[in-house]
């Protein structure tokens, strides 16, 4: 068999038969179950490119069929077929590793769409992975950690990868969010597309609709040319709204709109232009808590929420600490092209007992200050400054810390950053681009990259700062 094959699960042969003509019309292959056991053997049989399932059949159900695929045949993508306004079910089907879901009445386009897009993801996974592959470790290489709660977050990653389905990250600030989302974005279809990260909450808000869907020129005081949009730089791959908790409700509307449509206008521009994105967003705060106090539309809430994540904090995770330390150590040690920086035993134990309110970002800070302040390269626990009141126990009841007088200036103020308790308001107004790259640039030269060091002298918050970092791409040196 030389063309794709497709095998139909359903057991209404009405059905069967209109998604037969369909793909058939597609030029693709088709074979046909109705019910899991004979699917099952089907799959055994014939290897297909693509399964696509009902949910509910006479002796099981399209999620056994997921699980089934999951377990012994992952590189075959599976899309399920729920009823009509379903979305749990939906939801635990993309759980168990689903690539997408299509609701009854089936919309024929749609359906064409996704069946395209799960048979580019099948044929660049045409062999299944080997253990020699290293298929599963290569990808979440950039994820460290070994706790069961880091295996498991490997593990759903993996899964969600798959899915173009949008799933909202959630978690304490630093504790990797954006990381994940990054690895959502890497390990599946989309991943040769761009990955366009976006703080929301550091745009000011009479630039968003520009920054956004971009804007014609003369549009606005200041519009010197065309300018592309956040959503035109992700086609085909994916947007990721960090701290999306933070966006106007003026936008919120405009962004649900964006999503629903799948096409944007720029400020000033008459026509829709189609984008294809997967959004994924991420906040540290409740965004349940801000749709019940009317700061989140629900609307919006739902069309982002259709996955949650949790990411764990780091004190509930201790066991990774220590092999998180001895990464950015050398991270460190090579940016500053220095001999290896070693931690003592006893501020091995320090940190191995230390709670991290500012989770993994405040590990890495940790290190780059202890690292600029030790003797003979190895950081003893006087070096490490950890507050001493937050310990563990401390930590879990409250992660506020009270600041000890001991430590560096602007640390109490780097803290209340990393525990997201200062907004990323836009205090900085730039004249132009170039002007503010350059700023930036001798800010952060001055201080040696000190991003955080580098924030205070230009009156930008930490998080600011990183947007525009990344924003110039000034984090490739
Ligand atoms: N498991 C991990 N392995 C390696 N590096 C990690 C891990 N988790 C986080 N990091 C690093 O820690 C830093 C903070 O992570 P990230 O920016 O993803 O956090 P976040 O939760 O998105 O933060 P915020 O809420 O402030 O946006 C980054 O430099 C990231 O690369």
């Amino acid at each position: 068999m030389t063309e794709q094959t497709v095998l139909i699960i359903d057991d209404e042969p009405d059905i069967r038969e209109l998604l037969e003509i369909t793909l058939l019309r597609m030029g693709l292959d088709t074979i046909t179950a109705g019910n899991v056991e004979n699917a099952l053997s089907q799959i055994e049989n014939y290897h297909p490119h693509l399964c696509l399932t009902d949910m509910k059949l006479p002796d099981g159900n399209g999620i056994d069929i997921v699980r089934y695929l999951q377990k012994h045949y992952p590189h075959i993508p599976v899309a399920v077929i729920t009823a009509f306004g379903s979305m749990d079910t939906a939801v635990e089907a993309l759980k168990a590793g689903a690539y997408d879901f299509v609701s009854k009445p089936v919309d024929l386009p749609k359906l064409r769409e996704l069946i395209q897009t799960a048979l580019k993801l099948s044929a660049g996974k045409s062999k299944q992975p080997t253990p020699a592959d290293g298929d599963s470790d290569t990808h979440s290489s950039s994820i460290l950690g070994n706790s069961p709660a880091m295996q498991q977050l490997k593990a759903t990653i993996h899964k969600l990868a798959r899915s173009q389905a949008p799933v909202y990250i959630h978690g304490e600030s630093g504790s990797g969010k954006e990381l994940v989302a990054h690895q959502i974005h890497q390990q599946g279809s989309r991943g040769k597309a761009p990955f366009v990260p976006v703080n929301c909450g550091a745009i000011p808000e009479n630039l968003m609709e520009s920054e956004f869907f971009g804007h014609k020129k003369g549009s606005f005081t200041g519009a010197m040319a065309d300018k592309q949009g956040l959503f035109q730089a992700a086609h085909k791959g994916t947007l990721f709204l960090d701290e999306v908790a933070d966006l106007p409700l003026t936008m919120q509307v405009k962004l649900l709109r964006a999503i629903q449509e799948g096409a944007v206008k720029p400020v000033g521009g008459l026509e829709e232009i189609p984008v294809d994105v997967r959004i994924l967003s991420a906040t540290h705060k409740s965004l349940e808590h801000e749709v019940a106090a009317g700061h989140f539309r629900q609307d919006l809430y739902y069309r982002l929420n259709v996955i949650k994540l949790k990411v764990p904090p780091l004190r509930e995770r201790q066991e990774d600490i220590l092999l998180l330390a001895d990464f950015f150590l050398q991270k460190i040690a090579e940016r500053w092209q220095m001999p290896p920086i070693r931690l003592s035993p006893a501020a091995r134990q320090e940190l191995g007992a230390y709670g991290f309110p500012g989770n993994v970002r405040e590990l890495e800070n940790v290190l780059e200050r202890a690292s600029t302040l030790c003797d003979n390269n190895t950081i003893q626990p006087d070096d490490l400054q950890l507050p001493v009141e937050a310990n563990m126990t401390a930590c879990a009841v409250t992660p506020l810390p009270n600041p000890s007088p001991a430590r560096g200036e602007g640390l109490e103020e780097k803290e209340k950053k990393s525990r997201g308790e200062v907004e990323a308001l836009p205090a900085w107004n730039p004249v132009d681009e170039e002007a503010e790259r350059d700023l930036i640039l001798r800010a952060l030269e001055q201080t040696r990259w000190n991003r955080t060091k580098a924030a205070e002298v230009l009156g930008m918050s930490f998080r600011q700062l990183r947007y525009r970092i990344q924003k110039y791409g000034l984090d490739e040196g």
